[in-house]
C-alpha cells in the first residue's frame, strides 16, 4: 500500500479519536449533578449553628420578639446573607477612623469615669456584694465635659506612635478554647489602631478581637478534626416545669408555710400575722405582702375554703395576679430592619451575667438563631474567656478585647461585626459594676450610647442575684437610672428560699422578670411564666 494512503488513514483515525474524546469531555461538563459535593460552602462559624439546630425549634417556653426601637434608624449596611460567612480568616476587626464613635464629636468612652482608665486597675471583682449605700458622692464630670479635648490629645499621642504594622495577620486567628486570648492579642494589636481611636492613650486599648472558631476551618474534614464538639442543648420548652424541683427551698417557705396555715381552717389574727411574716421572709416585699394578705382575707371571708386544693387554688390565683401575667416577657432578640437585635446584659459582678449570656445564647442557637457574643467585660480577663467557652460550645462567634480595653469599643465592634456577618442577635456581656462607683456606672451608660450609634439596643437585661434579696433592688434602681432596663433576669433562685423576690423586683422596678436562673448547669435557664412559677412554688 502506498505510504501516503497509510498516513492518511492514520491521520483520519487520530482525528476520529480526538473528536470522540472531545465529545466525551464536553458532555461531562454539561452534565448536571444532583449531588452537592460542596456542602462546606455553607459551613462556617455561623451556618454551623443553623445546621446544629437541625430543625430543633424552641417551643412555647422562650418567647422572642423584635425590638421596635429599631424602626427609627435605617440600616447602615446591608447584612450579608446568613449562610455565606467568610471562608477566609477574619483575624482582627480594624475599623476605619470614620467608623469609630470617638470621631463623631462625642465624648470618649471612659473619659469621665471617676477613675481614669489608664490609672491603676479598678478592683471590681474584689468588692463584696451587695453594697446598699448609694449615697456616694458623684464626683464624675458630665459626659460631655472634657472628653473631647482629652480625646484629641490622646489621638495626637497615638498618631505619634510608630505604626509598625506587623505580622499580626500571620498569627493564628483562632484562639484555642482554653487559651486566654487577651494574651495573644495583646502586644501587636496596638500597632493596628488608627490615630482617631478612643483610648489610644493607654497600652490597654487594643482593638477587639474576633474569635470565630469554625470559620477558620476551610472544609468539613478539617472542621471535624479541629473544631471543638458542640454541645447538645436541652429542649427549651417547658423548662420551668422540669426545673421545678430547683425551687424547693422557696417552695418550703411560701408554699408549705402559707398553705399550711390557710388550710388549717378559721384563721385568727395570729395566723394572719404568721402568713404575713412568712411572705415577708420570702422577700415578697411589704407592699405585695400587704396586698396578698388583704386579698386572701377578703376572698376567704366571702368564700371560705374547705379543702387543701381550694386553698392552693386561691393562693395561686392571688399570687399570679400580683405577677401581672399580661406583661410582655418576650426577649427582644430577633433581627429587624436588616440588622441584628442587640441585647445588653448588665448587673453587678457575680450575679451571673456571663453565665446568663451563655445560657441565653444556647437557647437562641437551639431556636435556629445566629448569635454573636460581645465580651465587653474587659475588667476581668476570665470573663471573656468564660464567654468564649460558652460561644465555642454552641458555635457562636465572639468579639472580645484585651483586659482593660475600652468596653464600649468592644461592644461597638461586636455590633459592627454582627451587622457585617448578618447574625440575628448580638449579645453583649458587660462588666460587673457596683452602683456605688458612679464613674463605672457612667461608663456603662456610655457603652449603651456608643452601641446605639451603630444599632438600637433592643433589650437591656438586668441580672440580679436572688440570694442577695433586698440589696438587689437597690442595685436595680441605680441600673434603671443609667440604662433603660427592659427585662430582669433573676439568677440563683435555686439557692434561696426567697423566691418571693420575683414579686418585689417586678413591682419595684415596673419591669417584667423575663428569665430565671435555676442552677449552674448550661441549660438551667428558664423563661419566667407567672403561672408555672407560682405553681412551682406551691
Ligand atoms: N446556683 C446558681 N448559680 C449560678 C446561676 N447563675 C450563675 N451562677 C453562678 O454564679 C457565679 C457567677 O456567675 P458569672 O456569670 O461569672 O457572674 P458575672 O455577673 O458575669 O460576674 P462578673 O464577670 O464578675 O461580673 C458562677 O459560679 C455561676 O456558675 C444560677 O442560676 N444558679
Amino acid at each position: 500500500m502506498n505510504t501516503g494512503i497509510i498516513i492518511g488513514i492514520v491521520v483520519a483515525v487520530l482525528v476520529v479519536i480526538a473528536l470522540i474524546v472531545l465529545g466525551l469531555v464536553l458532555s461531562r461538563r454539561r452534565r448536571i449533578s444532583l449531588t452537592d459535593e460542596r456542602q462546606p460552602e455553607v459551613v462556617d462559624g455561623t451556618t454551623r449553628q443553623v445546621d446544629r439546630s437541625g430543625g430543633y425549634q424552641a417551643g412555647s417556653g422562650f418567647s422572642f420578639s423584635r425590638g421596635d426601637a429599631a424602626l427609627a434608624e435605617p440600616p447602615q449596611r446591608t447584612p450579608e446573607p446568613r449562610t455565606p460567612a467568610p471562608q477566609t480568616p477574619a483575624p482582627e476587626v480594624v475599623r476605619p477612623p470614620g467608623d469609630r464613635t470617638e470621631v463623631d464629636g462625642q465624648p470618649g468612652v471612659g473619659d469621665d469615669a471617676a477613675v481614669p482608665r489608664d490609672s491603676i486597675r479598678r478592683g471590681v471583682t474584689d468588692v463584696s456584694l451587695p453594697e446598699p449605700d448609694t449615697a456616694e458622692p458623684d464626683t464624675t464630670e458630665p459626659d460631655t465635659a472634657e472628653p473631647d479635648t482629652a480625646e484629641t490629645e490622646t489621638s495626637k499621642s497615638a498618631a505619634a506612635e510608630p505604626e509598625t504594622v506587623e505580622p499580626e495577620a500571620a498569627r493564628p486567628a483562632t484562639a484555642p478554647p482554653d487559651t486566654a486570648v487577651p494574651d495573644t492579642a495583646a502586644p501587636d494589636t496596638t500597632t493596628e489602631r488608627t490615630t482617631t481611636e478612643p483610648d489610644t492613650a493607654g497600652p490597654d486599648t487594643d482593638e477587639p478581637v474576633v474569635v470565630e472558631p469554625e470559620t477558620r476551618v476551610p472544609d468539613d474534614v478539617a472542621e471535624a478534626t479541629t473544631a471543638p464538639p458542640l454541645d447538645d442543648i436541652a429542649p427549651t420548652a417547658g423548662r420551668i416545669g422540669r426545673l421545678r424541683g430547683r425551687l424547693s427551698r422557696s417552695q418550703g417557705a411560701i408554699g408549705k408555710g402559707v398553705l399550711g396555715l390557710l388550710g388549717a381552717g378559721d384563721l385568727d389574727e395570729e395566723s394572719w400575722e404568721e402568713i404575713e411574716d412568712t411572705l415577708v421572709m420570702a422577700d415578697l416585699g411589704a407592699s405585695t405582702t400587704a396586698t396578698v394578705v388583704e386579698t386572701l382575707r377578703t376572698e376567704l371571708a366571702a368564700n371560705p375554703v374547705r379543702t387543701a386544693g381550694e386553698a392552693r387554688a386561691l393562693l395561686k390565683r392571688v399570687l399570679v395576679e400580683q405577677l401581672d401575667p399580661t406583661l410582655d416577657r418576650s426577649i427582644r432578640a430577633l433581627p429587624h430592619a436588616g440588622r441584628p437585635a442587640v441585647v445588653l446584659v448588665v448587673g453587678v459582678n457575680g450575679t451571673g451575667k456571663t453565665t446568663t449570656t451563655g445560657k441565653l445564647a444556647r437557647v437562641l442557637v437551639a431556636d435556629g438563631r445566629r448569635v454573636l457574643l460581645g465580651a465587653a467585660d474587659t475588667f476581668r480577663a476570665a470573663a471573656a474567656d468564660q464567654l468564649q467557652t460558652w460561644g465555642e460550645r454552641v458555635g457562636a462567634e465572639i468579639v472580645r478585647g484585651k483586659e482593660q480595653a475600652d468596653p464600649a469599643a468592644v461592644a461597638f465592634d461586636a455590633v459592627d461585626r454582627g451587622i457585617e456577618t448578618g447574625v440575628d442577635v448580638v449579645m453583649i456581656d458587660t462588666a460587673g459594676r457596683l452602683h456605688t462607683k458612679t464613674g463605672l456606672m457612667d461608663e456603662l451608660g456610655k457603652v449603651k450610647r456608643v452601641v446605639e450609634k451603630k444599632a438600637p439596643v433592643d433589650e437591656v437585661l438586668l441580672v440580679l442575684d436572688a440570694t442577695v434579696g433586698q440589696n438587689g433592688l437597690m442595685q436595680a434602681r441605680v441600673f434603671a437610672e443609667v440604662v433603660n432596663i427592659t427585662g430582669v433576669v433573676l439568677t440563683k433562685l435555686d439557692g434561696t428560699a426567697k423566691g418571693g423576690i420575683v414579686f418585689h423586683v417586678q413591682k419595684e422596678l415596673g419591669v417584667p422578670v423575663k428569665l430565671v436562673g435555676l442552677g449552674e448547669g448550661a441549660d438551667d435557664l428558664a423563661p419566667f411564666e407567672p403561672d408555672a412559677f407560682v405553681d412551682a412554688l406551691l
